[in-house]
């Protein structure tokens, strides 16, 4: 083959596969400046806010563009992975690339990376790097349980554009959301019942708080809020527990509009007044413990309850990089993979 290929002619690459991690991003530090940009590339994106975008531009810069990058640095400052000097997303999510490439390091010619839709690595220079190392097949794996066009889509989109640039295109597949995957209950619910087991306090009641989104989205016909729902479902089925034990929220409201309710905070501040004083909380719409995971819930959420005369709060962790949660992460990927392997 070398022999016919003239001299200028770039170098040829063993055909690769490539798997990317996809998850939100998260800024790359904690000062106004790092907070800021992360936010501007967020909240611009229109599959993030449909306001117009001639009204949206001035509220989002002269308004909240002065005010947020202050309070979210300062929200950030509180659970920054000191030894990485690194937001725990970033450093969890590149642990979850790090597991699920030594798991499969076994199939030959697959390469894994992870990639954000805001800040880095950006999707585009993953993509990119995946490229021109070779990989003709490409596979998109959102890190969002329940599917939403703010999350799952617009990382796609992401991905797409970024594919939209180049002559020599991999084939692309997408993995879907795995709300309802059996693995995925099954880990969750193991998550449940291990993390209430280590407790020295019985909960009166389990809360799953999932991220919230303007309840417009959901009437427009956005199925998260349905997928969030039957999560809890399925995990309390598993779990064999009845209604009153578990329960659904929705957490990190943002903005005057109505947003998907119960919201987590109101409800941790009035459960002590109605006798339940005793709980223990999850966020399932989450794949890595993240600022409104360790922060919102573990902190915030933790003092909004005590303070309503809350007795025991119990923060169980996201399934991250853990040996379950990569088991469920890889059984996915492998699936998605079926007939590229
Ligand atoms: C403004 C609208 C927002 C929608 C809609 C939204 C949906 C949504 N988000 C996640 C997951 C994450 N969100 C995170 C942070 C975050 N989210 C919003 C706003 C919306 N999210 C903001 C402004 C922020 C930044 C933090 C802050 O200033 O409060 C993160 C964590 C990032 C990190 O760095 O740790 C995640 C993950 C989901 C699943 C979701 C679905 C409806
Ligand atoms: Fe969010
Ligand atoms: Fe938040």
């Amino acid at each position: 083959m070398s022999q016919i290929l003239p001299a200028d002619h770039p170098p040829v690459q063993t055909p690769k596969i490539g798997v990317v991690l996809l998850n939100l991003g998260t800024p790359d530090a904690t000062d106004y400046w790092s907070v800021r940009r992360y936010l501007k590339e967020f909240l611009s994106d229109p599959r993030v806010i449909e306001t117009p975008k001639w009204l949206w531009w001035p509220i989002l810069n002269l308004v909240i563009l002065s005010f947020r990058p202050k309070k979210s640095g300062h929200a950030y400052a509180q659970i920054w992975d000191k030894d990485k000097n690194e937001s725990p997303l970033r450093v969890i999510t590149r642990n979850q690339t790090e597991a699920l490439a030594q798991r499969l390091a076994g199939e030959s010619n697959v390469m894994v990376e992870f990639a954000m839709r805001y800040g880095n690595p950006s999707t585009k220079s993953v993509l990119d790097k995946l490229q021109q190392a070779g990989c003709q097949k490409i596979l998109l794996v959102p890190l969002y349980p329940q599917y939403s066009a703010t999350t799952t889509a617009t990382a796609n989109d992401k991905a797409f554009e970024a594919l939209g640039q180049m002559r020599w295109q991999p084939a692309v597949r997408t993995a879907p959301a795995y709300f309802d995957d059996a693995k995925y209950v099954e880990v969750l619910a193991k998550s449940i019942r291990d993390g209430v087991a280590a407790l020295d306090f019985v909960p009166d009641l389990v809360i799953t708080s999932y991220h919230g989104m303007p309840v417009e989205y959901l009437e427009r016909g956005d199925p998260y809020h349905c997928q969030c729902l039957k999560t809890t479902r399925l995990v309390r089925e598993h779990l064999g527990w009845d209604e009153s034990r578990i329960m659904v929220t929705f957490q990190s409201r943002f903005g005057p509009t109505k947003w998907l309710e119960p919201y987590t905070d109101v409800t941790l501040g009035a459960l002590p007044g109605k006798g339940i004083k005793k709980v223990a909380i999850l966020a399932p719409a989450f794949s890595a413990d993240c600022i409104e995971t360790l922060e919102e819930i573990a902190m915030q959420g933790k003092e909004t309850f005590m303070q309503a005369g809350g007795e025991q709060f119990a923060y169980i962790p996201c399934l991250n990089d853990s040996p379950d949660g990569m088991d469920m992460i890889e059984a996915m990927v492998r699936r998605e993979l079926s007939g590229w392997l």
